[in-house]
């Protein structure tokens, strides 16, 4: 028999799960002027630990450097700003002809060159192939060391083919796909993209993070 005492033991139960899954919910700030990388993070990481992710636009210059230290001068920059833990990201598209090159600086060529111009850098070479890689960096707060978590997918360099909303995603077909990134939907470019194998390692860490309550 369901008596008054059981239904309230059921109902302080129920509200006490729900408000460790309300604790479990994390809001985390993307540091990023970038709205489609925002749209593929947030997808991305919605699959797998519950987080909420804001976003904030700060002007912080791009260091010369390797992918891996303009990502952690970024982030440790954006923490001091925000005097807070975050995130940042930067993406580096680099052709294997040129050892890696543009890689973090694509920004720049890509507004310089478009992407007829980025096809015609490989002209005469004997590789079209390329890499996109991504580069996610946590930072605890101000004045700790950020921490990276890196996804590379491997592909070449064609003709644009596809919608052109986001960056070079029209001239970079992944190997063992006839489709550029372009042309894929958005959910298939957010299961094999070099955002996607950066967030799994990132959604795991902060998983970890979250189980600790260390986040
Ligand atoms: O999946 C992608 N598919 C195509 N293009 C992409 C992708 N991801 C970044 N991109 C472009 C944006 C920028 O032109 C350059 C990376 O520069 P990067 O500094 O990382 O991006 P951003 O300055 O736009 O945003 P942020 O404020 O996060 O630094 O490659
Ligand atoms: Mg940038």
């Amino acid at each position: 028999m369901v008596t008054f005492a059981t239904i309230r033991m059921a109902s302080k139960h129920l509200s006490r799960t729900a408000s460790s899954v309300t604790m479990a919910t994390k809001r985390l700030t993307f540091v990023t002027g970038n709205h489609n990388k925002l749209k593929e993070t947030k997808h991305i990481l919605s699959q797998g630990t519950p987080i909420e992710l804001d976003s904030q636009d700060l002007d912080i210059p791009e260091l010369q450097g390797t992918t891996q230290e303009v990502a952690i001068a970024k982030c440790r920059r954006a923490a001091e700003l925000l005097g807070k833990p975050c995130i940042t990201e930067d993406t580096a598209l680099c052709f294997v002809a040129y050892h890696g090159l543009p890689g973090p600086y694509i920004k720049h060529f890509m507004k310089t060159l478009g992407h007829e111009g980025l096809n015609n850098m490989l002209a005469g070479f004997p590789t079209k192939d390329a890499y996109a890689l991504c580069t996610f960096a946590y930072s605890a707060g101000p004045g700790t060391e950020p921490i990276l978590f890196e996804g590379r997918t491997d592909g070449t360099i064609v003709p644009a083919r596809g919608p052109g909303d986001f960056g070079w995603d029209p001239i970079f077909q992944p190997k063992g796909f006839d489709q550029t990134y372009a042309e894929m939907s958005k959910e298939q470019k957010n299961v094999i993209s070099h955002r996607y194998h950066a967030l799994v390692k990132l959604r795991v860490y902060l998983a970890t993070l979250n189980a600790e309550n260390n986040f």
